[in-house]
């Protein structure tokens, strides 16, 4: 009866159900591709300058990936709740790739016998970015969607359910899916970005062309399936914040002083003991449940990196960075110190691509600060994390209040600049060329790993657009494609922000590259790290290798000495503005 069952064992029986109450489940295998078949968790110690080995993150091994995995879902079980609800609901998975404090499955739960979860491959995820051509998703972001699937999958199949995987639009799948199971709804997170809307547009419009006729009494269902849009992103919902999203604060700090004062995060939601069953029609017609992709099968390849982070995807992976962060290694307790740190796997929480994935609730986050603070202790760095996912929520919401301008070259102020579109100095850029090493050994960190810290994200978004003159969006475009944890709105709201186009009270946001490097990378193990060829200089001289290094395409707009201190600098007046996030 009990379907929780232990994650280790599953994972050792890929091919078997853990479920028997489920007949269709019965002889169905978790069809993986070849490179998820095993996941050898192998984790390391910090990298250091010269070292060319991957760092899996998180850094625990497969067996204390599970544990964590078990132990929280226990935590968060509610064995005696009831469902109350009739017929078929549908899951659709979007950006919301967990069981834990998933309201949309939740809702399904409640309102159904049986439910289906079902995701969609969308083919529109690999088209190209919108102004620049660009990959619309790289290589390594697929590669985390695919873990992502795969452990959903499997966290599903432990509580009763399954994924079906399907290739193709929403708008075409889930009608078809909603007809053959006379499924009543179909629960799905709300997304905020134009994009996404029009999906959920679409999906609803096609639903409403659904009739259901069969075993269905008038009275107690509609004729055709609904679309349920729930909020489920943020770490403060939608529904209690002080105003309408259209007439929050422009500024973070009113907006954030608002919310922390007039709203409460919501608790997360529990676990029944099963989700299941699945419902009792065949899925022969479909084509079974369909397979985790390949990353070939998405029309991708990726060469594997032989350095920096390797992030795991998935629900279990993503817990288990949590427990890591929080109370294996302590560091929740100093965030607020090392948090502008580059290399290695501790100075930051390295949250960021779970969330995107929704592999991870902020409230659940929220819950762990809260538990950490009462039982370690609260301090700066503790509220620190918090105050982190509030400009998160900050860009989600300014997403619904300036709509698609936030993608527009003038931005939210629809600002009249002028901007370069070189593509000699945007490909120096983008391939870590530029001959100023901070710069380059942040952009190859970033197309190496999918990862780069929220200080080499600020560092080369201000040369690109202040030192280069490049249009912004170029860069923004780039990110989209290679970042882990890219989400339209933390993306173009950074950008637009560091562009000077944003909500940014100060308009002047200028990175001076020496002194970033003085103050960040003061011994240049960094960029050694990611430039080896700079590894036999000095300390002191690796930031600023003149001839030693490549030249350097541009100067910089505020002088262009690359002297260890920062305070002789014609800039300085300009770098007393930096604007200390
Ligand atoms: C130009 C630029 C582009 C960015 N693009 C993205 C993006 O596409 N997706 C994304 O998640 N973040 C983006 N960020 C924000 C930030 O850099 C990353 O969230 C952070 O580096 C992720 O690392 P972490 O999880 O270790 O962060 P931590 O420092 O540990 O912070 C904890 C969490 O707080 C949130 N957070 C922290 N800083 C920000 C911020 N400035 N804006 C929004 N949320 C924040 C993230 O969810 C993060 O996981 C961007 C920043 C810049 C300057
Ligand atoms: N999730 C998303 N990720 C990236 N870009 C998005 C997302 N959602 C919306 N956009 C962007 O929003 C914009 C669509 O808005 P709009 O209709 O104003 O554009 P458009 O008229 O096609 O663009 P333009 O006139 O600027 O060429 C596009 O730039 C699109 O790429």
């Amino acid at each position: 009866m009990v379907v929780l069952v232990s994650l280790s064992s599953a994972l050792r029986n890929l091919s078997y159900l853990p479920n028997p109450t489920s007949k269709l489940l019965v002889s169905t295998k978790i069809c993986l591709p070849d490179s998820l078949q095993i996941m050898n968790f192998s984790p390391k110690s910090e990298p250091s300058s010269g070292s060319s080995t991957t760092f899996q993150v998180p850094g625990l091994n497969s067996d204390e990936i599970d544990q964590v995995g078990e132990e929280t879902f226990r935590r968060y079980s509610l064995p005696n709740i009831r469902r109350n609800g009739v017929g078929v609901a549908i899951v659709w998975f979007r950006n919301d790739l967990r069981v834990l404090d998933n309201e949309a499955l939740y809702q399904a739960w409640i309102s159904s016998e049986a439910v289906l979860p079902v995701y969609c491959i969308d083919p529109r995820l690999f088209g190209t970015t919108h102004y620049f051509k660009f990959p619309k998703s790289g290589a390594l972001r697929a590669e985390f969607m695919i873990q992502c699937l795969a452990d959903l999958k499997k966290n599903l199949m432990i509580w009763g359910l399954n994924l079906l995987i399907q290739h193709g639009k929403p708008e075409d799948i889930l009608p078809t899916i909603a007809k053959a199971f006379e499924a009543h709804t179909v629960f799905a997170h709300k997304e905020t970005c134009s994009e996404e809307v029009k999906v959920e547009k679409l999906v609803s419009k096609a639903l409403r062309r659904v009739v259901i006729t069969q075993g269905r009494s008038s009275d107690q269902n509609p004729d055709n399936p609904r679309l349920q849009l729930i909020w489920g992103s943020t770490m403060y919902h939608i529904d209690d914040l002080p105003s309408n999203p259209g007439s929050l604060p422009d500024v973070y700090t009113q907006f954030r002083k608002s919310v922390e004062s007039k709203c409460t995060v919501r608790h997360c939601f529990k676990l029944p003991a099963s989700l299941g069953p699945l419902p009792s029609q065949s899925l022969d017609d479909l084509g079974g449940w369909g397979c985790v992709p390949s990353l070939n099968q998405l029309g991708l390849y990726q060469e594997k990196g032989d350095k920096g982070l390797r992030f795991v995807g998935g629900e279990n992976a993503a817990l288990s960075r949590v427990h890591e962060y929080f109370w294996k290694k302590d560091l929740l307790r100093v965030y607020k110190k090392t948090r502008n740190g580059m290399l290695g796997l501790d100075y930051s929480t390295k949250f960021s691509p779970w969330l995107t994935f929704g592999n991870l609730s902020p409230r659940f986050i929220y819950e762990e600060v809260k538990r950490y603070e009462k039982v370690r202790q609260a301090n700066d760095s503790t509220y620190w994390v918090l105050f982190e996912l509030i400009w998160r929520d900050y860009f989600i919401f300014l997403s619904i209040k300036y709509g698609n301008s936030i993608f527009h070259l003038g931005g939210p102020r629809n600002v009249n600049s002028k901007w370069s579109q070189d593509l000699i100095l945007f490909n120096s850029w983008r391939e870590g060329r530029t001959g100023y090493p901070l710069i380059d050994a942040n952009m190859k960190e970033l197309y190496t790993t999918g990862f780069m810290s929220n200080r080499g994200r600020q560092i080369v978004c201000s040369f690109l657009v202040r030192d280069m003159g490049i249009d912004w969006r170029m860069g923004a475009e780039w990110f989209e494609t290679c970042l882990l944890d890219y989400d339209p709105c933390s993306n173009y709201g950074n950008w637009t922000y560091g562009a000077g186009v944003g909500n940014d009270p100060r308009e002047d946001r200028y990175f001076s590259i020496p002194k970033q490097a003085q103050t960040y990378d003061p011994d240049g193990e960094y960029v050694a790290y990611w430039l080896p060829e700079l590894l036999a200089l000095p300390k002191e001289k690796r930031n600023s290798p003149g001839k030693e290094y490549i030249q350097q395409i541009v100067p910089l707009k505020f002088g262009n000495t690359n002297s260890r201190s920062g305070s002789s600098y014609p800039q300085m007046r300009k770098q007393k503005r930096e604007h200390k996030r």
